[in-house]
């Protein structure tokens, strides 16, 4: 049997002297908690009822009311834990019991159950594995990185991985390996992954031709063993697979899997007989993630597929590309054993020296970049310390931000452990999954990959959007056979992308950790690769300073105007400071279009696809209206014209943004110049982090959204510029974060505090009724807000066309109207406010305004669903997230408030201030007044609603 529990205590380690001699112990005192998965299941966030729903790219998608941030990462409470009693470690498991502390959890496999003195203990046996925080999924690189030096693997966390040319190579060679599993031919497939890679070889200086050369003699190697494979009949395999232990806490993606055995691909050379030992300790976590699922595997072939290359003449030793070797016991419980040792340092925070492991500095290609980092950053460290410390400020921002990320990096891993935790019906419900789907077929597209087809059966709203990664599984996304695969398109049928044919009936998020780690390296850059005078001024050692031009950019608004001339006149940074409707984007075209003048290239970055594009698309009409800006073909040609990149992936990015758009694919130079000639580039900031981008310079970086944007996730756009502007609004929408702590407060709400003086707030808002904007006005922007022109401010919904006020009734005819509705008291979700809100937008629609002119924001994802169903499909109804950025004729707001209310509905005031922003005409506040009247800001709002 197998038992799980909470450490209780502190571990004890005792030495005892048995028939084989003197051995050590070690005793851990534990809760037990449930085995049984279903039964450990996580409850709480079943119920739907979460607000926050990030409108970013791909994994950003957060969950802010996820269970806390403290405790062990498996998210079992502990009053699920029950008796207390010992589990006793033996042997080599005693290692790994060392590294227990109370409040960690633990797994351990084939235990021996005993009675003693009336309490029921547990004890290893032969066959045990004892497993540390078994829901942190450790990652098979990782695990390989650990066993060559736990500094490297620390460091590589840190730094990311650069673009070089061995790495870029080595990714090819994988592919090409993948495709001839797919069956496609060799020299198509060379070509096709060669292409491909246009960009990343164009920034290596490569050309194709070269690189094709390089890949086939590795490929020589592959296809020999194909070959040989081939010769049997009962011979299987299949390429690369995602792989889960929920047992071991480990999850990878094997090469290729033949005949149930792992097979690694390495892109050197290996002249003895054997494998290298990091090589066998990466096949031999594939040997757990296979028998997890349920197959024994006593081999693993590693693949070197430059000995093939090798000339017999100058090369001794063993040239087979091939090498198998057998898997013991003993080394699948040692490669247990290195990943608690990662699981461990991870959950704790702690930062390793590489002491913990026998690497030889003296060895090592990292040693210089290893010291250099150990001394600036002031740790410990077996190759020792070399520079001088950064400033004391510094070193504690690292520390604390590092903490920061890294318990953002814990969450992520809550996700992951949600996969098994949560059944289908509960991660439907927590928008986490898309279930009971209908395979419909599989199609084999020319690339040796797979279209998938699935049917809808049910409604129900998700976090996948096309354009994401999803585990696409027969069932179950870690147990049954899954994928990763790409939604190509999301309506009433699934449409994937995948390399296995899966029959797929279910999809699930997958939490990727790709953000964390580019927030790590984007901090790392600016503290350690960054300018000193940015530091000097952002740590407070400097004033910013500014060579504000006189020009006169916006005529018809001075806060406009004030904004363009900091933007244009910052030496170090300025802040534009952009209530609702106030024209931030206008400001940003104008700000863009002067640095342009000036022969400044420029990095255009936001938050999210969409408002990229926005501005992008700003900027482009004012370029055209100057005549500067034409056709993006055109714009190559023709050293007048600006040019423009938009960065990203084709489904991220907008429709009419994608002749913009710079194709990865295609050949080098010509890559290469699109990129380097583009005195104008556009891409989120998770797309700065790319390697790609990470290599480019900018005289400046203009960033919105920048209130959304966490510190780290600021300078990886920053960092890549001389100059930065933010733009953004510290009184709506804070970052997107999992875990509560350093990283909620932006770089742009930060620097407003500090610096008011490097900021301009733009004051003349174009989009509400004056009635509409004064609430906002006055509890968030000190009553500055105001209408930029008479017909903002008076505008009603009889400017509309077919619309009159006269025929609503007269407690509808002001532009903000409260209707009191009695809570139902139940706490998501409320039938009768969207009862009252269907009977609403019926009313407006008798008057004349159209379904598409209306919208209605909710809290909570069950109450949205809940209106959803009552209202007609043209009706935008939506949390606040989803509202941010965008604006409707009328807004409905449900509150979905009942009793006495417990802290704001909306989460954070910043939430309602969003939602009493969107409507440009016409406001209608739906909830109980006694419930919203028990909190002073509702009390106030209240009272403007019903004046
Ligand atoms: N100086 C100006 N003169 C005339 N019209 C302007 C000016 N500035 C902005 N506008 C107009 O006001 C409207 C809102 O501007 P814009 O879309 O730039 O606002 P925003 O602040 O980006 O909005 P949001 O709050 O949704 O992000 C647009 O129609 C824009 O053309």
């Amino acid at each position: 049997m197998d038992v799980r529990g909470i450490v209780a205590d502190e571990v004890t380690v005792r030495t005892v002297s048995t028939s084989y001699g003197e051995t050590d112990l070690a005793e851990v005192p534990v809760r037990l908690v449930a085995t049984d998965d279903a039964a450990a299941g996580t409850g709480p966030l079943a119920d739907g009822g979460t607000e926050s729903d990030a409108s970013a790219p791909g994994d950003r998608g957060a969950d802010t009311r996820a269970a806390g941030a403290d405790g062990p990462i498996g998210d079992e409470p502990l009053e699920d834990a029950h008796e207390l009693t010992t589990i006793t470690c033996w042997n080599k498991w005693v290692e790994s019991a060392e590294l227990l502390e109370p409040g960690m959890e633990l797994l351990v496999t084939n235990v021996e159950e005993d009675e003693y003195q009336g309490e029921t203990q547990y004890t290893t046996t032969g066959d045990s594995y004892v497993v540390v925080e078994p829901s942190f999924l450790v990652n098979v690189t990782a695990i390989r990185n650990w066993v060559e030096c736990p500094r490297l693997y620390y460091l590589n966390k840190l730094s990311g991985v650069p673009l070089n040319y061995p790495v870029v190579k080595g990714t090819i060679v994988h592919e090409v390996f993948g495709d001839l599993l797919r069956g496609r031919d060799l020299e198509e497939s060379i070509d096709a992954r060669v292409e491909e890679r246009g960009l990343q070889l164009g920034l290596l200086g490569e050309t194709p031709e070269a690189v094709a050369e390089d890949v086939r003699e590795n490929a020589a190697a592959i296809e020999g063993w194909l070959e040989q494979g081939r010769l049997t009949e009962d011979d299987s395999w299949r390429s690369e697979q995602l792989l889960i232990s929920e047992t071991f806490g480990i999850r990878g993606r094997a090469d290729a899997i033949r005949r149930g055995a792992p097979v690694e691909l390495k892109t050197g050379k290996n002249l003895r007989k054997e494998p290298r030992f990091k090589d066998k300790v990466q096949a031999a976590c594939y040997a757990l993630l296979l028998e997890e699922h349920g197959d024994e595997v006593d081999t693993g072939t590693l693949l070197y597929t430059k000995n093939s290359a090798l000339d017999r003449n100058e090369e001794t030793g063993d040239l087979t590309p091939a090498k198998d070797f057998s898997m013991g016991a003993g080394l699948l419980k040692f490669v247990v054993r290195l990943r608690n040792e990662i699981a461990a340092m991870e959950v704790k925070g702690d930062v390793p020296t590489g002491y913990e492991g026998d690497a030889k500095c003296e060895y090592c290609f990292e040693q210089d970049t290893c010291m250099v980092v150990s001394g600036r950053l002031d740790q410990e460290s077996k190759a020792g310390q070399i520079g001088q410390a950064l400033p004391d400020e510094e070193l504690e921002y690292f520390d604390r931000l590092y903490r920061a990320i890294e318990e953002e990096r814990r969450e992520v891993h809550r996700e992951y452990a949600k996969l098994w935790q949560q059944d289908a019906q509960e991660r439907a419900d927590d928008d986490r999954a898309l279930i009971d789907l209908e395979f419909v077929e599989k199609r084999p597209l020319e690339e040796g990959r797979w279209e998938l087809r699935a049917k809808r059966t049910a409604g129900g709203a998700s976090k996948l959007r096309e354009g994401d990664l999803v585990l696409a599984s027969d069932g179950h996304p870690v147990r049954g056979n899954a994928e990763l695969a790409m939604i190509e398109r999301l309506d009433d049928e699934v449409v994937l992308t995948a390399d296995e044919p899966v029959e797929v009936c279910r999809l699930d998020v997958y939490p990727s950790e790709l953000t964390t780690d580019r927030l790590l390296v984007a901090m790392h850059d600016f503290l350690l690769k960054g300018d000193g005078r940015r530091k000097d001024v952002l740590f407070g050692r400097e004033e910013p300073s500014f060579s504000l031009p006189e020009e006169t950019f916006i005529g018809n608004n001075a806060a406009q105007n004030e904004a363009v001339r900091k933007a244009v006149g910052a030496d170090d940074f300025a802040l534009i400071h952009g209530p609702p409707g106030t024209g931030k984007t206008y400001t940003i075209a104008r700000a863009i279009r002067a640095m342009v003048e000036r022969g400044d290239r420029v990095l255009l970055s936001a938050f999210t696809n969409r408002a990229v594009d926005n501005a992008l698309e700003a900027l482009l009409e004012q370029l055209e209206e100057h005549g500067e800006g034409v056709a993006p073909e055109a714009q190559r040609e023709d050293g007048e014209t600006v040019e423009v990149v938009r960065v990203g992936s084709e489904s991220g990015v907008r429709e009419d943004m994608l002749p913009y758009r710079l194709e990865r694919a295609g050949d080098p130079e010509d890559r290469l110049a699109e990129l380097e000639n583009a005195q104008v580039v556009a891409a989120t900031t998770a797309t700065c982090g790319s390697r790609e981008l990470k290599e480019q310079y900018f005289d400046v970086a203009l960033v919105d959204e920048a209130a959304q944007l966490t510190e780290p996730g600021t300078f990886a756009a920053a960092t890549l510029a001389d100059r930065f502007v933010l733009v953004g609004d510290h009184e709506q929408l804070p970052p997107v974060v999992r875990a509560e702590n350093d990283l909620t407060e932006s770089l742009f709400e930060r620097l407003v505090e500090t610096h008011p003086d490097a900021g301009v707030m733009l004051d003349r808002q174009y989009r509400m009724n004056q009635r509409i904007q004064y609430f906002a006005s006055q509890e968030f922007y000190d009553g500055k807000l105001r209408p930029a022109e008479p017909e903002v401010a008076a505008r009603t919904l009889d400017d509309l066309v077919g619309v009159s006020r006269d025929a609503l009734p007269p407690t509808l005819r002001d532009p903000v109207t409260f209707v009191d509705v009695e809570g139902d008291g139940s706490r998501y979700t409320d039938a009768a406010e969207a009862e009252r809100i269907a009977e609403l937008l019926e009313t407006y629609a008798d008057a004349g305004l159209r379904y598409e002119q209306m919208g209605v924001i909710a809290p909570f994802r069950a109450q949205v669903s809940t209106i959803a169903s009552r209202v007609p499909d043209a009706v935008a109804v939506d949390t606040v997230d989803r509202f941010q950025g965008s604006s409707q004729e009328l807004i409905v707001v449900s509150f979905t408030a009942t009793g006495s209310l417990e802290g704001p509905i909306f989460e954070d005031y910043r939430r309602i201030n969003v939602a009493l922003t969107r409507p440009k005409r016409a406001l209608v506040l739906v909830g109980d007044s006694r419930a919203l009247e028990s909190d002073p800001v509702y009390a106030r709002m209240l009272e403007w609603a019903d004046r």
